[in-house]
């Protein structure tokens, strides 16, 4: 039996074990004497009666462990032209007084944080701030707008808001003052502070109870790690679901430090004193679990940056970082190699960089289509490592394990299920499918350590969106199958999340904006097949009668304003005018069909269908 088959069944067959072995490779100030408590079930905890602080195993016991001059963090940032490093002493010092500084306003265990923050060192900081005096941070992404970020205000209700003055994207400098004050001025929640972090880019204007960061930190004293237990709350992340309002995915602590610091090795392969880079944001959770927890963990060196795969400079921005500073291994997603080998085909910049320290690519965040692998890997000559996550589990579900036994890649397969995740694919009744069967993939109970325990502030919207389609198992929202080697192959989402350059969007919020529009009767959005960004949302609007509207005017109306009610980063360009949509006879648009038409599938009409002609007439409007 091979290291993984012996892993993978010791994991499933004896977790109590399993997890409590892992468990070592942490520092509690009160070490578990359990694993899993599944007294709640379906609601399981792990590690009930351990205490610990993330903070602390993160960078005190690195800093004061020999690695103190060792870098922990090196920020790299070509849109303002800045690097920094700092040591595992220096992070340490810097976290241990801001950390004071929140003290000083205040916060305490359990509060929360909402921080708005873009690639900058202080995010790294704030978010092990929190955690070392057991706040729970909530990190929202920048490309957000207002309204979303009040969504997340409403819900996490944050003593505090930590922000920088501005981002800065490689077009414009996106000021965060003004996004911030435009979503309190819609929340019943008002947080006591915003502490703004001037950059030199934007200055924010501050007033009434407003902070600046510099002065705050001036007056700070440092503070020590206050110990917690496993199941407090670490942080909260929000993701979108099929309704508007974003789910609050809460991560507690013990279970997602043993978790990550196990993924390290037995997953990525990387280890103390090793430099690792994940290109994607603190935003995102695999910012939150690889740029910034995982790799302090183990003692290695993590780089953070702020720029983008081109453009900032060139096409050769990756490699440059890697060759600079001697990054090992990259984690990033497909659509940053996509607009990298758009630009670049021949990989011309590639050749002037010296990526002899390189050892391998991971992928993770969309899927990785065969085309991209295969040119990656053929530039790189190094292993290119698809895997497969969400949010949710906070840590890879399907993977090639390089630290315990690498394995032949299947390109458009994320490899096998990683040790403590029980994958299961099932039909529409609940029964599991045969190997080569696509269905739903679902997750055996209990999940292992790291995900999520619930939904904050809300058991019954976690119970009824993951646990309720199949008792006794956790929906992941993705169908796909195994094949008969074990490998699993991700072939979408069941739901209406679309995934557009690695970032999870609801179609629902989207159609809720269109439909905000006055000129509008009805719409659907669905997620089509693009080249560059793995998926791109598209509209479809039917007008009340009577209005009559340009179509050019209308389309910039509606783009406009789902970039004001959403953010950006919806990339949401194309909408269409049509006549009427295709539903059911009682009433239910057909989005699945809609979808697979766009994506050049040979669609059946469904025998619901209300009136056939309604599809004939969009075929040629959603395939020219
Ligand atoms: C495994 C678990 C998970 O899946 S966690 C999620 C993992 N996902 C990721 O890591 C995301 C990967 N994608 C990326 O990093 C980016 O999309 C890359 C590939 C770098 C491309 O970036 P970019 O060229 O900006 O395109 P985009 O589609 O991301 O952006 C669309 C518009 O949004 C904007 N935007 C982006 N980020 C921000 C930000 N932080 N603040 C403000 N605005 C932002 C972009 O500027 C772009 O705007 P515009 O439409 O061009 O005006």
């Amino acid at each position: 039996m091979g290291a993984y088959t012996e892993t993978y069944r010791r994991s499933l067959d004896d977790p109590e074990q399993f997890w409590l072995d892992a468990a070592r490779a942490i520092d509690w100030t009160q070490r578990p004497t359990r694993a899993l408590d599944p007294s709640a079930a379906p609601f399981y905890r792990w590690y009930p009666d351990g205490e610990l602080n993330t903070s602390y195993n993160a960078l005190d016991r690195h800093a004061d462990g020999g690695r103190g001059a060792q870098d922990a963090l090196i920020w790299d940032s070509p849109v303002s032209g800045r690097k920094r490093r700092y040591t595992y002493a220096e992070l340490r010092d810097e976290v241990a007084t801001f950390a004071g500084a929140l003290a000083s306003l205040g916060v305490t265990r359990g509060d929360r944080v909402i921080l708005y923050l873009p690639m900058i060192p202080q995010a790294v900081i704030a978010m092990l701030a929190c955690a070392r005096i057991g706040a729970v941070h909530s990190v929202v992404f920048g490309g957000f707008a207002p309204k979303e970020l009040a969504a997340r205000i409403e819900d996490a209700k944050p003593k505090l808001i930590l922000a920088a003055s501005c981002g800065i994207e490689p077009a414009r400098v996106v000021e965060y003052k003004p996004i911030i004050d435009a979503a309190l001025e819609t929340t019943g929640h008002q947080p006591d502070h915003v502490v703004v972090f001037q950059r030199e880019q934007a200055a924010a204007e501050l007033s009434g109870t407003d902070l600046d960061w510099n002065d705050l930190v001036a007056d700070a004293d440092p503070v020590d790690p206050v110990p917690v237990k496993a199941t407090d709350p670490l942080y909260i992340l929000y993701t979108s679901g099929t309704t508007g309002r974003p789910k609050g995915v809460v991560r507690d602590a013990g279970g997602h430090a043993v978790a990550l610091a196990w993924s390290m090795g037995a997953l990525y392969d990387v280890h103390a004193g090793d430099v690792w880079w994940t290109a994607s944001d603190v935003g995102w959770v695999v910012g939150h679990s690889y740029i910034v927890y995982a790799p302090l963990l183990v003692g290695a060196t993590t780089v953070l940056y702020e720029g983008k795969p081109v453009g900032t400079p060139d096409a050769g921005a990756f490699w440059r970082v890697i060759s600079e500073h001697g990054v090992q291994a990259l984690f990033t997603a497909p659509t940053a190699l996509r607009a990298v080998k758009k630009v670049d085909p021949d990989a011309d910049e590639l050749k002037k960089y010296d990526l002899s320290r390189f050892r391998t690519l991971f992928m993770a965040g969309e899927r990785l289509d065969p085309e991209t692998y295969h040119w990656a890997h053929d530039i790189l000559g190094t292993p290119v490592v698809d895997h497969w996550w969400q949010t949710e589990t906070g840590w890879p579900i399907a993977a090639n394990p390089r630290g315990l036994e690498p394995m032949p890649v299947k390109p458009g397969s994320a490899t096998k299920p990683v040790p403590g995740w029980d994958v299961r694919i099932l039909d529409q009744a609940g029964e599991e499918l045969p190997a080569g069967r696509e269905g739903a993939i679902t997750l055996k109970l209990p999940l292992p350590p790291g995900s999520l325990p619930t939904l904050w502030g809300d058991d019954e919207r976690y119970r009824e969106a993951y646990l309720s389609r199949y008792p006794g198992y956790y929906l992941t929202g993705d169908s796909g199958y195994l094949d008969e080697d074990g490998y699993l192959f991700v072939m979408g989402r069941t739901d209406d999340v679309i995934n557009v350059a690695g970032h999870r969007l609801s179609t629902g919020s989207m159609e809720a904006v269109l439909a905000s529009h006055p000129a509008v009767a009805e719409c659907a959005v669905i997620g089509v097949a693009d080249q560059l960004k793995g998926q791109v949302p598209r509209g479809f609007v039917v007008l009340k009668s009577g209005v009559e509207v340009p179509e050019e005017q209308l389309r910039d109306e509606l783009v406009a304003l789902v970039r004001r009610d959403i953010g950006p980063v919806a990339a949401f360009r194309d909408v269409s005018v049509v006549n009427a949509l295709p539903k059911t006879r009682s009433g239910k648009i057909l989005r699945k069909t809609m979808r697979g038409i766009a994506d050049g599938r040979d669609e059946a009409v469904p025998s619901t269908i209300e009136d056939p002609s309604v599809l004939d007439a969009l075929r040629a409007i959603l395939r020219p």
